[in-house]
C-alpha cells in the first residue's frame, strides 16, 4: 500500500480564491486519515487534486515514488490511471442497475472476466453486508444500504487507496454511527488506505488513525486523535476537536478576564508561562466538589455558580459561571445541584492548556515550558 505526499501544494481557482495554502501533508501507508474542518476549509478541494479531479496550482502530489502530480515538472496522471476508489456524499449508483451490476460496474469497465466479477462483487457486497439485496435496485434500498452499495462497488476494484467525501452525511444519527463501525472494520480487514473527508469532529475522532486539521486553507495540525486532543497545536484545533468545545479562558491582555487572572497567578506558582493569550479546559477535565468542600492539592480551584444542568442519561453537562467567565463542565455523578446553586469547581495543572497571544499551544503546567504537538508548517 502507498504513503501519499502533498509537498507544498496549492489551489486557486479561477478568480484568484485560495482554497489550498501552501499544503505539506503525508497520508501514512495504511492509515486512517481523516480532514477535518470547517465548511469551506479546502478539504474537498484537497481530496478532489489527490483523485486527479482537480489539478495543482503548484506543488507535487507522489503516491509511494511515483508522481502523479508536478506542476514544476509537467506531470499529471488522470483519475483512471491514479488506482484509487471514490465515494461521495450522494452515492452516485446507477439507477438502472440492480445492486449486483452497480458492484460489477467498475470491473467491467476494467474489463475482468465474468467469472472472477461475479466473485469479486459478491465478495464486496458480503464485507458490507448487503449480499441479500443483490437483486434489488438501488430506489428499492435505504440510505444505508445504498451507502454500502457505494462502498461495496468501490471496495470491487480493490483500489489501493480509497477516497471517501463527506459518505455519511446523508445518513440519520443511527446509520451514521452503524456505518463508522462498518468502515473501520473494512479498514481493519483490507488494510488500504483511507482518506476521508468530514467537518464532523466526532467522525474523524471516532474512525481515524490519523487527522489532519484545515482551517481557511491552511493545515493546523496532523495527529492520531487522542494525541490531537491531549494536545491541540493551537487554540483553533482545541476548539474544533472534542464536544462541548474546550473552554477557552482569555488570559492576555487587551481581554484578561478576571478568571484568567485568576489561572495566571496560578501557573505563575508553577514556572515559566511564556506570553499566554489565554488559558483551554476541557469540560470533563473541570471537576466539580461541594461549595465548602476543599480541592485536592496541588490543583487550581475557585468558587462557581450553576446555570445549567443538561443530562444526557451518561453524563451531565453543566454550565457554571466562574467568577467572570462562563464554563461547560461534564461529570459521570449527578452533580445534585440546581440552577443558582454554589458549588467548588477544580481542574488539576496537567489540565490546564496555555496558548500564546498568536493561539500556539505553549504547553500545559506540568509539561516542560517548550511548545509540543508542533503545527504543521
Ligand atoms: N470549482 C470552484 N471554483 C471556485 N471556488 C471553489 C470551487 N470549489 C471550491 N471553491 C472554493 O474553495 C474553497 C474550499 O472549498 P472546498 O469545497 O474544498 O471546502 P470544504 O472544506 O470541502 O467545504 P465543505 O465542507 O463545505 O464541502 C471554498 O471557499 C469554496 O467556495
Amino acid at each position: 500500500m502507498p504513503t501519499i505526499t502533498l509537498s507544498g501544494v496549492v489551489k486557486n481557482y479561477a478568480g484568484g480564491h485560495a482554497a489550498v495554502k501552501d499544503l505539506d501533508l503525508t497520508v501514512p501507508d495504511g492509515s486512517f486519515t481523516c480532514l477535518l474542518g470547517p465548511s469551506g476549509c479546502g478539504k474537498t478541494t484537497t481530496l478532489r487534486m489527490i483523485a486527479g479531479l482537480e489539478q495543482p496550482t503548484l506543488g507535487e502530489i507522489t503516491v509511494g515514488d511515483r508522481v502523479l502530480d508536478s506542476v514544476e515538472r509537467g506531470v499529471y496522471v488522470p483519475p483512471e490511471k491514479r488506482d484509487m476508489g471514490l465515494v461521495f456524499q450522494n452515492y452516485a449508483l446507477w439507477p438502472h442497475l440492480t445492486v449486483r451490476g452497480n458492484t460489477e460496474f467498475g470491473l467491467r469497465m476494467r474489463k475482468v472476466p465474468a467469472a472472477r466479477r461475479v466473485a469479486r462483487a459478491k465478495e464486496a457486497l458480503e464485507k458490507v453486508r448487503v449480499a441479500d439485496c443483490m437483486d434489488r435496485y438501488p430506489s428499492q434500498l435505504s440510505g444505508g444500504q445504498q451507502q454500502r452499495v457505494a462502498l461495496a462497488r468501490m471496495l470491487a476494484v480493490d483500489p489501493g487507496v480509497l477516497l471517501l467525501d463527506e459518505p455519511l452525511s446523508n445518513l440519520d444519527a443511527r446509520l451514521r454511527l452503524e456505518m463508522r463501525t462498518e468502515l473501520k472494520r473494512i479498514h481493519d480487514e483490507t488494510g488500504a488506505t483511507i482518506v476521508f473527508v468530514t467537518h464532523d469532529q466526532m467522525e474523524a475522532m471516532t474512525m481515524a488513525t490519523h487527522i489532519a486539521v484545515m482551517c481557511d486553507g491552511e493545515l493546523q495540525q496532523v495527529a492520531p486523535p487522542m494525541e490531537m486532543y491531549r494536545r491541540p497545536a493551537n487554540r483553533f484545533v482545541a476548539e474544533f476537536v472534542g464536544s462541548p468545545p474546550m473552554n477557552i479562558v482569555p488570559a492576555g491582555e487587551p481581554a484578561m478576564s478576571d478568571l484568567g487572572g485568576a489561572l495566571l497567578r496560578y501557573a505563575g506558582k508553577r514556572g515559566e508561562l511564556g506570553e499566554p493569550g489565554c488559558v483551554g479546559i476541557r469540560p470533563e477535565a473541570l471537576r466539580l466538589a461541594g461549595a465548602g468542600e476543599a480541592a485536592p492539592d496541588p490543583a487550581w480551584s475557585e468558587e462557581a455558580v450553576v446555570e445549567t444542568v443538561l443530562p444526557t442519561g451518561a453524563s451531565w453537562t453543566v454550565q457554571l459561571r466562574v467568577l467572570d467567565t462562563r464554563m461547560f463542565a461534564i461529570t459521570h455523578e449527578d452533580p445534585g445541584a440546581g440552577p443558582g446553586d454554589a458549588l467548588r469547581c477544580w481542574a488539576p495543572a496537567q489540565c490546564l492548556h496555555l496558548f500564546g497571544a498568536d493561539g500556539t499551544r505553549i504547553g500545559a503546567w506540568d509539561e516542560a515550558s517548550a511548545p509540543v504537538g508542533g503545527v504543521a508548517s
